[in-house]
């Protein structure tokens, strides 16, 4: 309506001054030139409008536009986000090609404004300096893996007490959720946990979901060309950078002091002994990017990108859980299964630290195994992976991709497809046990996506998602707030997707 207006007043305008029909005709003309499309680009939607490009027809659920954009243009199509090209690529073929056999040429991160922001670190970093992150990254995280498993699961225990002590109320679980997910990564990244009940957390967590707001809002810090020049924070560029700042000194400097303080060569233990000890190895080498400013950001790449990722598919989970009483009960009856003929397991985890909260073992059976992989398939909470981008011009199924682009790899072509799945849009675990009832799982089920820039905590995710899951169903009986009534499965708009707020009981089972 506002659109059709303004096109009013400019007729009435035009009209009455005529030095203004010329002067927009010639802006019009240069500004057509500046968002006109090459011919060999992927083929995008016919209609283009000066400035903002194809963001008029992009309102709306932007899972759906891709959707019906692949039906109509094909596997790799594009957009114009104002004058910035968006390549999207969908199916496996596709993806597959680029991102997995063409892995290096397409593993860079656009260069946009945001991405300045975090560059330091293995997130938003390409080429000699992201692969110098990664290759530390992997290390640190090969390092510590035979203790993910005891500390996810001590994590777990705390996350069964607190619940305990909700004693059945309904209540809105997703701080609990978060402070859990952010505990358990930095019990393993830095040997380092936090009281449920400390200030610092629903800080960091909102720091955290506003810069992923602000992150993945193609709104303007990303697109907007002229941005930078203009004066004051129209953009939320400076709070962004204010929220990341508080996060490094409130949480992340002081562990990393400390750590440093305490570094004995001899006792590497956690993911940041790994990285100061590489620090102190590549001290005299020139070039290096193994520094101080490069470690902060890995952590905070990772204890950002990781509990939010996490939190957000727990999240789903209990919604899932909620909306399929049936699903439920078969996962505790074989929680229950497993538990009991494993009465050795249960007696050493009651001399444990917490006697109060009984976990169950960690081998878990196939059907819990195969609701976890249905609950990453549902939730795809990273429907569109990160943005990548080619260093320099490159071809992907015949189509030209600039060295300007940002490329999105659309994982919901892949987690939704009804070729692949039948019938994607249920919720259904049983898809991913075969005949022998064992767990089978298609190639297309990609939810850390692959290649070299694949999600290189894969397993550590996996661990808190089973872990936590299984010990809060077999601890607790979970039902929505109102007896009959589940929680909405609607997708909150966003670059990681959330469930609308909800509430549920958890009501001990023993
Ligand atoms: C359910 C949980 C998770 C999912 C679904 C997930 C998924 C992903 C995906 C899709 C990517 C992006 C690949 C790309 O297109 O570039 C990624 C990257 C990454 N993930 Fe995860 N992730 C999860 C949990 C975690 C956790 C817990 C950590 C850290 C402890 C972590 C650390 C990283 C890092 C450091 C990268 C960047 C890798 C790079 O750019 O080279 N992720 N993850």
């Amino acid at each position: 309506m506002s659109i059709y207006i303004a096109v009013h007043f400019l007729v009435d305008q035009v009209y009455d001054h005529p030095n203004l029909s010329v002067v927009l005709s010639v802006s019009s003309l240069l500004l057509w030139l500046c968002v006109r499309r090459p011919y060999d680009i992927p083929p995008n939607p016919w209609f283009i409008f000066p400035i903002v490009g194809h963001r008029p027809l992009l309102r709306g659920d932007p899972i759906m536009i891709l959707r019906r954009l692949r039906k109509e243009l094909g596997e790799v199509f594009s957009v114009y986000v104002d004058a910035q090209l968006v390549i999207v690529v969908n199916g496996m073929a596709a993806i597959k090609e680029a991102f997995m056999t063409r892995g290096e040429e397409f593993h860079w991160r656009p260069n946009t404004r945001v991405c300045d922001l975090f560059h330091y670190g293995v997130l938003c970093n390409s080429g000699r300096e992201w692969r110098e992150q990664r290759r530390i990254t992997e290390a640190g995280l090969q390092h510590i893996k035979s203790s993910v498993i005891p500390l996810v699961r001590r994590e777990a225990a705390c996350l069964v007490s607190a619940l305990k002590e909700k004693d059945g109320e309904a209540f809105d679980s997703k701080v609990l959720m978060e402070s859990a997910v952010f505990n358990a990564l930095t019990s393993v990244i830095c040997s380092r946990r936090m009281e449920y009940s400390d200030v610092r957390f629903e800080k960091a967590m909102s720091r955290f979901k506003e810069n992923l707001e602000l992150f993945s809002d193609t709104k303007f810090p990303n697109f907007f060309p002229f941005q930078k020049f203009l004066m004051g924070d129209f953009f939320d560029v400076k709070f962004l950078r204010i929220n990341m700042t508080e996060i490094h000194q409130k949480i992340i400097n002081p562990v990393f002091e400390e750590h440093r303080e305490e570094y004995s060569e001899d006792k590497v233990v956690d993911f940041l002994d790994v990285y100061l000890s590489e620090m102190k190895q590549k001290k005299d080498v020139k070039g290096t990017t193994v520094e101080e400013k490069s470690c902060q950001a890995v952590l905070y790449d990772m204890l950002w990108h990781g509990t939010t990722v996490t939190a957000a598919t727990l999240q789903w989970a209990l919604v899932f859980l909620l909306g399929n009483p049936d699903v439920k009960e078969k996962l505790q009856e074989q929680l229950d299964l497993l538990f009991t003929s494993n009465e050795a397991e249960r007696e050493k985890e009651k001399d444990g630290k917490d006697s109060s909260a009984q976990m169950p073992p960690p081998e878990l059976p196939t059907y819990v195994q195969a609701f976890i992989h249905e609950v990453q398939r549902c939730a795809n909470v990273c429907q569109i992976s990160m943005a990548h981008a080619v260093a320099k011009e490159k071809f992907l199924k015949g189509y030209r991709v600039p060295g300007d682009a940002v490329i999105l790899p659309n994982l919901d072509s892949l987690m939704m497809d009804a070729d692949i799945w039948g019938d994607p849009f249920v919720f259904r675990p049983d898809r991913f046990i075969n005949a022998d009832g064992k767990i089978s799982v298609p190639t297309e089920f990609i939810p850390f996506f692959l290649g070299i820039r694949g999600c290189p905590a894969s397993g550590i995710a996996q661990s808190i998602l089973s872990t936590f899951l299984a010990s809060i169903l077999f601890n607790f009986d979970l039902s929505p707030e109102v007896e009959g009534q589940p929680p909405a499965t609607t997708r909150q708009k966003g670059l990681v997707p959330l469930p609308p707020d909800f509430k549920s009981k958890f009501t001990l089972r023993r």
